[in-house]
């Protein structure tokens, strides 16, 4: 046992002698022992100490031990202390009867006999022992009461309480809280938290004895019809009663909710986003089915989008859409569905009985509308947009369907010119089928190897030698034959498959004209023809590097072909691109000259090694003067600029007179050869000259 929780005997004596005596007698080793000399002092230590038993002397000067008895049991933490007297005043029954009225256990007589004193002591250190323990036994539980009283009293549960009846024996205070009375006022109250339903449910875990864990219920309270809350319930084990928890869920609802929102709308724009549209449009086409009433959904493209922000940055972008969709919702009733379907695209859905005319009108002023210029971030903006209509039920009876069909309808809207409205009609299905499958069959075409290059002279007129060769694309289909790369080569680019197989074309080409160093001239270039989503790539450069190093290829050997309207629509980035070509040694050729914007004046802006005129412009060369003319300012034009000159789609001598007297260099036709496989240009190479000239 530890030394301090031995019991402590007072024991107060005037005579140091009788003291020590006690302690003698009464140390087991078990005990400790506190002396002192009088009553007050015994008072004294009896207030500081817990003392288990005072032997005290009845005969002190001053305060004698009846006294001091007396006074231990006014005071309420002595009251209980038990006393044994000693007196020296023989067997005399009053003194023994004071000491006992006193308040003292037993008073005993010297000369005291230790066995007798020693049984008296042990009963009442006993006694003392077991109600030690019970008070440590109260103590435990009265905390344990006192922890749980402020677990309930803080948990921001509601916990009550009920009868079998539901009546509510207890409540917590965030219980009270939660139904909106008093602790005390719902005491006695039913439980009303569930709906009929629920309350059964209750009731038939309450016979069965289960428990009913977590699950979302309401519950009535005085401030609000119907709380929500989780809730759950057990049985109490041994009592008439159930404990049920809730827990005011109102918060975590309001959120979900918030998130539900959130998930069909865009956060840019506030418009219901993708998947927020399609559930409106498949609601409302269920609805005008029903109600044989017609629907119409307006597929809204922005053109040239992209532009906006590579000029003014994403920011300037996202302010430009934001405005947009306001001036789309300016324009709506309050009804109509707006939604942001991607990046810069854009559908409304408008119900109502309302005719073709009345929707083309609309369409218009949404045109009209988003003419006006915009004004974000300092910057004047003009935007234009691509409108395609569809209509439930004629056009489409799914929310899938109208989409797409708005969506043919607004590509054909772009093809037409932009800024312009389409509705849709059957025949744009086939079209945009016709297109799926090609692209499809495009998709296998490089891994299947029906791909192949075929190779046109571009002949000297000064000794008839083949001083270029321009590589150029065949598709060999296996059902539909060779295809024209005007028919595919849009497809390639809509789909960006361009990317790879002009890497291919790049590569190929490469490699043949090395496979010729031996059989040509070391001046004779190969021309590859760049599209327009190849030269809008960042990355161009880097890719015609890769391919030079690669294949080995002197880079003053090949000569990339870039169209007008390629380099113009973008004059800036064409002219960087091209520089950085020139910088790698590569030539640089101007294709089709003639038929687009033939602005002369940023010829020279351009650093380009040669001008291609267009086979369309030559073909009328033979009867036109003024073609003549043209195409003799055009060549003298290019030669003070330092080109060389090319005439593509040559046929007749004629044509090739003409231009060689006019000074044009090279000439490609198919006076000297169609475009052809390698294998044969190689035979066309080793007959050179192809022309004899004078
Ligand atoms: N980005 C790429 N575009 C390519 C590639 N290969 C071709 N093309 C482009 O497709 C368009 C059609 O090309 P194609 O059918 O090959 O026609 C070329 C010649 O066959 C044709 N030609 C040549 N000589 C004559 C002629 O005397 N008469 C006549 N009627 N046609 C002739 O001209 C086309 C040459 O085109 P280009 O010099 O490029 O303008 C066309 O726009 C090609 O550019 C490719 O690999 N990548």
């Amino acid at each position: 046992m530890l030394k301090e929780t031995l019991p402590i005997l007072l024991l107060v004596d005037d005579k140091p002698e009788n003291l020590e005596s006690l302690e003698a007698v009464l140390d087991d080793g078990k005990r400790r022992f506190i002396r002192v000399a009088s009553g007050q002092d015994a008072l004294r230590i009896l207030l500081n100490e817990t003392i288990a038993l005072v032997l005290m002397d009845v005969d002190m000067p001053e305060l004698d031990g009846i006294e001091a008895v007396k006074l231990m049991r006014k005071n309420s933490r002595t009251r209980h202390i038990p006393v044994l007297l000693v007196t020296a005043h023989g067997e005399d029954e009053y003194a023994s009867l004071d000491g006992l009225e006193a308040g003292a256990f037993d008073l005993m007589h010297k000369p005291i006999q230790p066995r007798i004193l020693e049984a008296k002591v042990q009963q009442l250190l006993n006694q003392w022992a077991l109600s030690e323990s019970s008070k440590k036994e109260m103590h435990d539980l009265a905390q344990v009461n006192a922890f749980l009283g402020d677990i309930l009293n803080t948990v921001n549960e509601g916990i009550s309480v009920v009868a079998p009846d539901l009546s509510q024996i207890y409540v917590n205070p965030a219980g009270s809280r939660l139904q909106g009375l008093t602790q005390s006022e719902v005491k006695g109250k039913i439980l009303h938290c569930w709906s009929d339903l629920q309350m059964d449910m209750l009731l038939g875990a309450y016979r069965s004895q289960h428990a009913i864990h977590s699950h979302a219920a309401r519950i009535i309270s005085a401030k609000e019809a119907a709380l929500p809350v989780q809730l759950s319930c057990a049985p109490l084990p041994q009592q008439q009663g159930w404990v049920v928890a809730y827990q005011d869920i109102t918060a975590a609802l309001t959120l979900q909710e918030e998130l539900a929102q959130l998930i069909v709308t865009d956060t840019l724009t506030g418009a219901l986003n993708r998947n927020g549209f399609f559930q409106a449009v498949s609601t409302a086409v269920s609805r005008s089915l029903r109600h044989s009433q017609s629907l119409y959904l307006l597929y809204i493209d922005l053109d040239y989008f992209k532009d906006v922000n590579d000029t003014y940055g994403h920011a300037t972008g996202d302010m430009l859409l934001q405005s947009f969709c306001e001036r789309l919702r300016s324009q709506l009733r309050t009804h109509d569905a707006l939604g942001r379907i991607g990046g810069d695209e854009f559908a409304i859905l408008i119900e109502g009985a309302l005719s073709e005319t009345e929707i083309s009108a609309i369409a218009e002023k949404l045109l009209r509308i988003q003419a006006q210029p915009y004004v974000i971030d300092g910057h004047s903006l003009l935007v234009s947009v691509s409108i395609g209509i569809a209509n439930c039920p004629e056009d489409s009876t799914s929310a899938g369907e109208m989409l797409r069909a708005a969506d043919m309808a607004m590509y054909q809207a772009k093809r037409n010119g932009r800024q312009s409205y389409r509705h849709y009609s059957a025949e744009m299905n086939a079209q945009v089928t016709a297109r799926t499958m090609l692209r499809e069959s495009l998709m296998y075409a490089l891994e299947k190897e029906q791909f192949e290059l075929v190779f046109q002279p571009q002949v000297s007129t000064l000794d008839g030698r083949i001083h270029g060769i321009e590589a150029l694309l065949r598709w060999h289909h296996p059902t539909a034959g060779t295809v024209s790369p005007a028919v595919f080569i849009p497809v390639l680019e809509d789909s960006g498959l361009i990317v790879e197989v002009s890497l291919w074309i790049l590569r190929t080409a490469c490699a043949q004209r090395m496979a010729w160093a031996d059989i040509l001239d070391d001046s004779v270039t190969m021309a590859v023809n760049l599209s327009a989503r190849q030269f809008s790539d960042e990355l161009i450069c880097k890719h015609i590097q890769d391919v030079i190093s690669d294949t080995g290829i002197p880079a003053r050997w090949l000569e990339v072909e870039v169209t007008e309207s390629t380099v113009i629509e973008d004059i800036d980035k064409g002219r960087r691109i091209l520089e950085d070509l020139h910088k790698l040694g590569i030539r640089t050729a101007m294709d089709d000259f003639g038929t687009g914007y033939s602005a002369l004046a940023y010829l020279k802006q351009l650093p380009l090694d040669v001008l291609k005129i267009d086979r369309l412009f030559v073909a009328n060369l033979a009867n036109d003067t003024k073609d003549q003319a043209i195409a003799r300012a055009i060549i003298g034009l290019a030669h003070e600029l330092g080109m060389t000159l090319v005439a593509e789609g040559v046929e007749t001598h004629e044509q090739y007179g003409l231009l060689s007297s006019m000074g044009c260099e090279l000439i490609q036709g198919y006076l000297f050869s169609r475009p052809i496989p390698a294998i044969d240009f190689a035979k066309l190479a080793l007959g050179q000259p192809l022309m004899n000239v004078r």
